[in-house]
Formats: C-alpha cells, structure tokens, sequence
C-alpha cells in the first residue's frame, strides 16, 4: 500500500501552512513545509554572499542545505532561524530562486523523502503537481490577494515584527505573477486539485473541509 500524501498548494499567505500543519496534527502525519526549503536555500545563498541569480551556485548549496526541522522550528546549520526566513526579502529571495530549474530538481528527493508512515500532509506550489503527483488528496487553497495580504500583516504585527500594509500587498501580487509566470512548475490549479478559496472562511472550516475531502479520498480506495 502508498503512504498517504495530502498536498496543499497555492499562492501566499493563503494559509497553506496553517491549515496543513493542522491536519497534519489531526491525523498524525508529518509536516512538511516545502516554502521553507525554498527560503533556507535563499537565506543560505545571501549569507555565502552567493547571487539569487546564479543557478549552478544556488543549486549547489540547495543539494548540500544544512536544514533541519525540530519542534516545529526551523534551523540552518544548527542555528534558530524561524524568523529571519519568514521575512519578505526573504521571501521574495525564495521565490527568485525558485524560479531556477537545478534548484527545484535540486531540492526535489529531499522532499520526497518525508513521505514516510503513516503519512505526510505538505504544503507549497507544485507538491501536487511535481513532487507528489500520486497524492492521496490534491488542495489548491487560495483567497483574494487582499485577504492575503491583511493575513500576512497581521501574522507579522502579531510576532512583534513591523509590517506595511500597502507594501505587503505589492509584495504579493509581484510573487504571486513570479511564480504563475515561471516557466517550471509554475503555481496554477491542477484538474485533478479541489478548489479550496478559504477568503470567508475561519481556519477551523478550512481545515474541516480538507478533512472531509481525505475522508472521501481514502474511502473511495486512492
Ligand atoms: N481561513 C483561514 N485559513 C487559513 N489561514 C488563515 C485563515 N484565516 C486567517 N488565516 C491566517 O493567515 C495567516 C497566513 O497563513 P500561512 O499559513 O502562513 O499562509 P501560507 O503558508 O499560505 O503563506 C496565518 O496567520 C493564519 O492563521
Ligand atoms: N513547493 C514550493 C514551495 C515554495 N516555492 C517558492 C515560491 C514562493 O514564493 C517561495 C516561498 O514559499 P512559501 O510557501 O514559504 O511562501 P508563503 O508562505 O506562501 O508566502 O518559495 C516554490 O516554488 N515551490
């Protein structure tokens, strides 16, 4: 039998994580976060004063990322560095370097292998259209972009950091037409993804939704 896999794809600050993270708890799955991996490799290639547009150095320090995830944290080479990848410089780092072919294919076994039992709930652009393409179940969770982007500023007011409304907005739709526009695995919504648009949901509705949708899938025996 297939270890079960829920992929949750979709555009930012949608709450892909969020939700993901829940279910995941929920059904006692692991958590992969795969937007990470993208921002490690970002924060890795600043910090090596290595460019965002150079491919095969980017793609280098992707295949070697000293990443780790413990407690729900995030570490590069050991050190604590949850919030300097949730920035958006960072973000907007992790979405250039994305856009790199060697890199995704870079970061593409690393991913896969946290499909472990008894199964896996992840989240990010094309984990239902590349990494896991033989999914258990494939969500495509969006909102309006305003939503969005008062989502985000209040994600980042509530850590205590400053945020700019009007700017987080521009930051969104510039990384949303980035990562549609690419040319590999670009953000869209697969056919045989269900649509879930969270803009009048509660994350508590959101997260039954994608339960409910499980439900289904395993029962009908995929
Ligand atoms: N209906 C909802 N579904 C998911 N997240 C929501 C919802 N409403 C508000 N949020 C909030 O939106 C913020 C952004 O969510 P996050 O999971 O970081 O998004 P993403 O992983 O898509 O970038 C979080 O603070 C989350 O609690
Ligand atoms: N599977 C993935 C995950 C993220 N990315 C890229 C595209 C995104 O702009 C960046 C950051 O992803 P992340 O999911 O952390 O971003 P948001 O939290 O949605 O703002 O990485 C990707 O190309 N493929």
């Amino acid at each position: 039998m297939t270890i079960a896999v829920i992929t949750i794809d979709g555009p930012s600050a949608s709450g892909k994580g969020t939700v993901a993270a829940r279910v995941a708890r929920l059904l006692g799955f692991a958590y992969l976060d795969s937007g990470a991996l993208y921002r490690l490799t970002a924060l890795h290639a600043k910090r090596s004063s290595v460019s965002w547009n150079d491919e095969e150095a980017v793609a280098a320090l992707a295949r070697a990322l000293p990443a780790e995830f413990r407690d729900d944290a995030v570490f590069l080479a050991g050190e604590f560095v949850e919030a300097e990848i949730r920035s958006e410089e960072i973000g907007m780092g992790a979405s250039a370097i994305a856009a790199l072919p060697a890199v995704r294919a870079a970061l593409l076994e690393r991913q896969r292998a946290y499909r472990q039992a008894p199964g896996l709930v992840t989240d990010g652009r094309d984990m239902g259209s590349v990494v896991f393409p033989d999914a258990t179940l494939k969500v495509f969770l969006t909102a309006g972009a305003d939503v969005r982007a008062d989502r985000r500023y209040k994600q980042l007011i509530s850590k205590g950091d400053s945020a700019n409304l009007p700017r987080i907005l521009q930051d969104i739709h510039e990384r949303d037409a980035r990562d549609a526009a690419r040319t590999v695995a670009p953000l869209r919504q697969e056919p045989d993804a269900r649509l879930l648009d969270t803009s009048d949901m509660t994350v508590e509705q959101a997260v039954e939704s994608v339960l409910a949708w499980y439900r289904e899938a395993s029962a009908s025996g995929h």
